[in-house]
């Protein structure tokens, strides 16, 4: 098989374009490859402590980690122990999680400290918060460090949107300072304020990256193409307006994104 073959083989019915860009990135000296988990590594699911990512796309992120000057992170929503759970990788794949409130780098975990009016809005989130997912069928709380996720995924979109309005008013009645995201079936408060862009730049910094690839689905994932700068590839997975130059459908597509990437950043499918 020549090297045309080869790509074509691995590359399936991905854009031209995007292939041509993938190339161009694998030659970057030091390359961090920055990727959302669900939606983006991992396809939705109703639960998400069973969310996984799809086989090809840890298989390639695993050979991205064995290659010289490249890193890998996941920058994630989710608190960073969640992260930690689904994600199962190696100790040397940086972790982001809380949209950015928490970190792993290489060195061992920093907890999030709450100083104490932080931990005092938290509870008042929580009281809130519960008290809405409470009174509204099939809507879920989860807890992070520093704030909450309700989960409306399994409701009726009326009772969705009852429950994003009531959530909304009463948590900004009592606190007008949070943080809130809008997220897949999901919204999010938090009483710190922390970007995927910010967290994006502070790993670029981190990892004194030449390049950046970033491959995201949500509408958090665009404070971090917005931080993209003119050598960098950023690739949208899914519908929905973005400012990625790149889309693929889903999170297989994302997969073939990444092995070709590990494929080019290897040398095993040489120039053309
Ligand atoms: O930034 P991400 O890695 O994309 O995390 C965003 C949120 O992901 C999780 O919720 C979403 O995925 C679940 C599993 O597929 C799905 O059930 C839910 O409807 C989605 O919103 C996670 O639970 C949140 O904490 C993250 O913020």
């Amino acid at each position: 098989m020549d090297d045309r073959a080869g790509t074509a083989a691995v590359s399936g019915g991905l854009p031209e374009s995007l292939v041509g860009a993938l190339r161009e990135l694998a030659r970057t000296r030091r390359l961090l490859v920055a990727l959302d988990f669900d939606g983006t590594l991992a396809p939705e699911v109703d639960s998400p402590e069973r969310a996984r990512a799809l086989p090809e796309a840890r298989e390639a992120v695993l050979r991205l980690l064995e290659l010289p000057r490249t890193r890998v992170a996941v920058v994630s929503g989710r608190a960073l122990r969640s992260l930690v759970e689904v994600a199962q990788l190696p100790d040397t794949a940086l972790l982001v999680g809380s949209h950015g409130i928490e970190l792993r780098l290489d060195d061992p975990y920093t907890r999030v400290q709450l100083d104490t009016a932080e931990l005092e809005r938290v509870d008042v989130l929580h009281e809130v918060l519960s008290q809405v997912a409470d009174s509204i069928d099939d809507v879920w709380l989860e807890a992070k460090p520093a704030g909450f996720a309700l989960h409306t995924r399994l409701a009726t979109e009326q009772n969705s949107r009852l429950a994003h309005l009531v959530a909304l008013s009463e948590a900004q009645a009592e606190d007008d300072d949070l943080t809130i995201r809008e997220g897949k079936n999901v919204l999010e408060f938090a009483v710190r304020s922390t970007t995927k862009g910010e967290a994006l730049e502070h790993l670029r910094r981190y990892t004194a990256a030449d390049a950046v690839f970033y491959a995201g689905d949500d509408t958090t994932d665009e404070d971090a193409f917005d931080a993209l700068q003119p050598d960098d590839v950023g690739v949208k997975s899914g519908p929905g307006a973005t400012l990625a130059p790149f889309r693929v459908p889903g999170p297989a597509e994302i997969a073939e994104v990444l092995s070709l990437l590990a494929l080019f950043r290897s040398g095993d499918l040489h120039e053309q």
